[in-house]
């Protein structure tokens, strides 16, 4: 039997998710997504061929649902579900912060849950998304969740307790790259170049190391210290940055995100 898995306030990640999905091989039949708005879900059917449908129906009639609506939004969403969701069906939730507890004191009695933190690059299909269990969620569901964040990108299954740290590092992760980006572009913006070359300059170095990153096995201390050169240039740079801090500000700007997070679960809007 072909199993059908709805998408739940198909936002950003939602629709992000779900174009990964059917790039990797799903049947867009067997995709059913709901929206706030009608225009939205006639958007989404014209863009991918899903089949927009109801909460209520979703809920019915998915064997997964894939819960992406904003952490504020979760309570509200499981009021409208909760009496029409079966206790056998999967129920993956991608928001920051709320817990699986959450979902497990308002949906029928061992419901399995799984709590995903997946990031913006699902659009190319280079997500990092991590994924924990509920306490009713078995190998064969996390193996399940796995599959379905596996089309846009890596997966790692950590303890629930790390998923707020990891909502910080990369989930909220690309967006600090894009701010080093724009920072640096204005850079070179003040050194003479104009907008266009320092943004490319600027990408193709970050491609370039996020691949050695990936691929050489190398320490980053030295990757960096191979950029370094005795009375060079970088280490002139090197020290600004250490005088300005920008490492203890990295540290302070991810401990404030996963604080974040941590408050998204008791609620605070
Ligand atoms: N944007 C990001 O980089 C990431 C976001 N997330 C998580 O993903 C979730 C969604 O984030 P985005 O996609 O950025 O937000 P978004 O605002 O683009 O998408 C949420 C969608 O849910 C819809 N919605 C709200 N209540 C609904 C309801 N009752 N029924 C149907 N649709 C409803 C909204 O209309 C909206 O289209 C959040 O929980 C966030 O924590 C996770 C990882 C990264
Ligand atoms: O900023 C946020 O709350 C969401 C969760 C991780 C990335 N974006």
């Amino acid at each position: 039997m072909t199993q059908k898995v709805a998408v739940l306030g198909t936002g950003k990640i939602g629709e992000a998710l779900l174009s990964g999905m059917i790039r990797a091989g799903w049947a867009p039949a067997d995709l059913l997504v709901t929206a706030r708005r009608p225009e939205r879900a006639q958007e989404l059917q014209e863009r991918h061929g899903v089949t927009p449908v109801t909460n209520q129906e979703a809920a019915k009639t998915a064997d997964t649902l894939i819960l992406t609506v904003k952490p504020q939004d979760m309570g509200t969403l499981l009021d409208e579900l909760a009496p029409h969701v079966p206790a056998d069906r999967l129920v993956i939730s991608g928001a920051a912060g709320i817990p699986t507890s959450f979902f497990e004191e308002r949906l029928a009695q061992r419901t399995p849950v799984v709590r995903v933190m997946t990031n913006t690059p699902a659009l190319v299909d280079e997500a990092m998304s991590v994924i924990s269990a509920g306490s009713h969620a078995t190998a064969a569901h996390l193996a399940h969740a796995e599959e379905i964040f596996g089309a846009v990108g890596k997966t790692l299954r950590v303890p629930e307790s790390q998923q707020d740290a990891c909502t910080a590092l990369s989930g909220s992760g690309p967006a600090y790259f894009f701010y080093l980006v724009e920072a640096m572009t204005d850079a070179g913006i003040l050194l003479g170049l104009p907008r266009d070359k320092a943004h490319d300059l600027i990408v193709q170095s970050a491609i370039g190391a996020a691949v050695m990153l990936r691929d050489s096995g190398e320490h980053p201390v030295k990757l960096r210290e191979n950029v370094t050169s005795p009375a060079g240039t970088t280490i002139n740079a090197i020290r600004e940055l250490e005088n300005h801090g920008v490492r203890a500000a990295l540290i302070a700007a991810l401990e404030a995100a996963r604080d974040r997070s941590r408050a998204l679960a008791s609620g605070n809007s």
